[in-house]
């Protein structure tokens, strides 16, 4: 039997092409032959006689009642919103300002009215082409209209065209009195079965993800809570709770004022976005953080994370830890640098300015002026003070090795490279500071590898083709005379240039006399304490001849003088007890103390003690020691004593002024005395 025609009418194309798949879906193709005719093709393409028409809507029928075959019956089709396509609409945020864009008043009225019915959530606000509407709406829905969609608009979501709704297909069933209309409703039904299924999985795996949500924020270190912009809590995890000793108290969907302990909400709301602010509570001090949760542009509500400050110091300290057992921390700080005279004030004060920038640094000074001291302190001062520090010395390494340390390894870079290639130097300190010691020594080659490091500040890998961007601060010192070596030809001029920007001159120690006593003391603190023995005093004398002392070693000179004395002196220190004045003071002419101890040299002679006496003094002269040490020590020389002969010749020795015998364990120790016999012997002897 020859099926019967149903003919659609519609504006659009697309309209058509939708109900051809309808069609096709539902099964409807099997029972009619379907048409379809866009408006403007009407004059020219009829519409077939005994066809039913059925138009898209009633706002066409003046348009194509003039082409309608004689007795032609119309229907105007009632349409529907396509289901399958409204999961899209789920990703739009529930409650904003939503436009719905169609070509008609009618229809996009009407498309209103079927989303508000399917349960959506958003104010809607109908749109057809000339229409005014809010202007800061930024999200738009249409229904296969995109192109009516004004300008203004971010976001558009197209659901696709709305379908011809059930009860359209009944009039067109009943109008050919066909029963197979069942198939049809069976069919619709089974799609929606097949929509709801999806949902339904889709809810299921919403509700997966937010179950693995909580998971992962139940695990952070942080207490966590997050807010809606009715300050409805919706969030909480575990830490929070016990941090706030919330345990059984309902909070998830209630309101913070209600549940949340009074003073900390009271906290909570002054606090300022995005700003992190310590905060006392509960006699314990917290690290706090709010945060302001925006999407699509509109506030949705804050995000709090709390955690207790001593927990991110022990992190800190766990993390310096972990740089000191590699040896990348710097120890000294400004409050550890000695020095009062005002050419040294001076120069700290610059350098503490100086600290604070992350500008290249060249600190110059003689050797032991404190320019490692000084590199350490500013590292320490510096917004870097949390990164690694690490020290290159370049007077300290073999040429051959310097290149592969700075710059790191790859794999299989030459014989020997390690498996799975080694980490340089200036990837150690990405982040810190790098100090680059006795940079006058480092070769032309080496220079040259510095400059393009400076200069670009990336680094590649020895053997490796990979450039490695780091952010270092460099700290460079010598005690070479750069300027020189410029002029010279034996440093390169652009890197000298690169190098100093900040220099800093470290003044030598004999420049300074005024802060010798000051950092004696200081030794003197440092050692005895070290040493567990009481302190010993400077003479007047001694600091006298201190201070006309050239210091050629500067302060690492004064600070290993004051280590000796603490090892060779009991209470007092005189001119003769430091070592610089021993060679000068060796045997003076006409000293009535150097006649005194050549006479006792050539006593000790003729008893046969000299050698021994010589072998005890030359002990004590390294460090004081007790007489059963002093015993082991003479036999590790080829000098055996018995207990008794050492006791009679430390008694011998005390007699004559010789050393000093501490009481109980102390041990016994040279004298100034005893250090000239010392000298007095071995020049006799030659
Ligand atoms: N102003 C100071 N106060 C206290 N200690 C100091 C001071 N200056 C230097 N020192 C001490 O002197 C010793 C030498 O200092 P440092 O190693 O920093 O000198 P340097 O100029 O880097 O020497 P070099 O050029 O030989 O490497 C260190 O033990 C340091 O602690």
């Amino acid at each position: 039997m020859k099926k019967k025609t149903v003919t659609f009418v519609a504006k659009m194309d697309e309209f058509l092409q939708s109900v051809v798949s309808q069609c096709r879906d539902l099964g409807i193709s099997e029972d009619f032959h379907i048409e379809g005719r866009r408006v403007d093709q009407l004059p020219y393409w009829p519409i077939a006689d005994g066809s039913l028409v059925v138009l898209s809507s009633k706002s066409i029928y003046p348009q194509v009642a003039a082409y309608l075959p004689p007795g032609a019956k119309v229907i105007i089709a009632k349409r529907m919103l396509p289901y399958h396509n409204l999961r899209e609409m789920l990703e739009v945020p529930k409650g904003v300002k939503v436009l719905l864009v169609s070509d008609t008043e009618e229809t996009a009225k009407e498309s209103v009215r079927l989303l508000i019915d399917s349960g959506m959530d958003f104010e809607l606000y109908p749109y057809y082409p000339g229409a005014d509407y809010p202007r800061d709406i930024e999200i738009a829905v249409t229904p296969g209209e995109a192109e009516h969609v004004p300008g203004t608009i971010r976001k558009v979501v197209d659901i696709g065209f709305r379908l011809i709704d059930l009860s359209t297909w009944l009039e067109i069933y009943a109008h050919f009195d066909s029963d197979n209309f069942q198939r049809v409703t069976a069919r619709a039904m089974q799609s929606l079965i097949d929509i709801t299924k999806q949902l339904s999985n889709e809810i299921h795996h919403a509700h997966l993800l937010h179950k693995y949500l909580e998971a992962i924020v139940n695990r952070i270190e942080d207490a966590v809570i997050a807010m809606d912009e009715k300050d409805t809590i919706r969030f909480i995890n575990q830490k929070a709770v016990d941090t706030l000793h919330l345990q059984g108290v309902p909070i998830q969907g209630e309101k913070a004022v209600h549940c949340l302990p009074p003073d900390f909400y009271e906290m909570i709301r002054q606090c300022d976005e995005n700003d992190d602010v310590l905060m006392d509570w509960g006699g314990r001090t917290y690290f706090f953080r709010k945060m302001h949760i925006v999407m699509e542009g509109r506030f949705f509500g804050s995000l709090l994370l709390f955690r207790k400050a001593a927990e991110i110091e022990q992190m800190e300290h766990d993390y310096r830890m972990r740089l000191y057992s590699k040896g990348l921390v710097a120890k000294y700080h400004f409050d550890d640098i000695c020095g009062k005279s005002l050419s040294f004030q001076q120069v700290l004060r610059i350098a503490r300015k100086i600290a604070r920038s992350n500008s290249t640094v060249l600190l110059l000074g003689e050797t032991g002026t404190g320019k490692e001291l000084f590199a350490q302190a500013i590292h320490n001062a510096s917004p870097r003070r949390r990164e690694p520090f690490v020290g290159v010395n370049f007077a300290a390494i073999s040429e051959s090795l310097l290149e592969s340390e700075l710059f790191g390894y790859e794999e299989g870079a030459f014989t020997g490279a390690r498996k799975g290639g080694h980490i340089g130097w200036f990837e150690l300190a990405h982040k810190g500071t790098i100090f680059l010691d006795e940079i006058g020594d480092a070769s032309g080659a080496i220079q040259n590898r510095l400059l393009r490091v400076l200069q670009e500040r990336q680094i590649m890998r020895v053997g490796g083709n990979k450039v490695i961007p780091i952010d270092i601060r460099v700290i460079a010192a010598t005690n070479q005379d750069l300027q020189c070596m410029v002029r010279e030809g034996r440093f390169r001029a652009d890197l000298y240039y690169r190098l100093n920007i900040l220099p800093i001159h470290l003044p030598p120690l004999r420049q300074r006399p005024e802060d010798i006593p000051l950092l004696a003391e200081e030794f003197i603190r440092k050692y005895c304490q070290e040493m567990r023995r009481p302190p010993f005093t400077l003479t007047q004398e001694a600091l006298k001849a201190m201070q006309e002392y050239d210091w050629p070693g500067n302060i690492r000179e004064l600070e290993n003088v004051m280590e000796y004395l603490a090892h060779v002196v009991e209470e007092e220190v005189y001119a003769i007890h430091l070592p610089f004045m021993q060679e000068s003071f060796a045997v003076p002419a006409d000293d009535v103390l150097a006649d005194e101890c050549r006479t006792l040299c050539e006593a000790y002679e003729q008893r046969g003690f000299l050698d021994d006496v010589v072998a005890i003094l030359h002990v004590l002269k390294q460090q004081g020691s007790g007489r059963y040490a002093l015993g082991e020590q003479l036999s590790r020389q080829g000098i055996e004593l018995s207990g008794q002969q050492v006791r009679y010749r430390l008694k011998l020795l005390q007699q004559d002024g010789l050393i000093h015998v501490g009481k109980g364990r102390q041990g016994s120790r040279l004298s100034t005395k005893g250090a000239v016999f010392l000298a007095c012997c071995e020049k006799s002897r030659g």
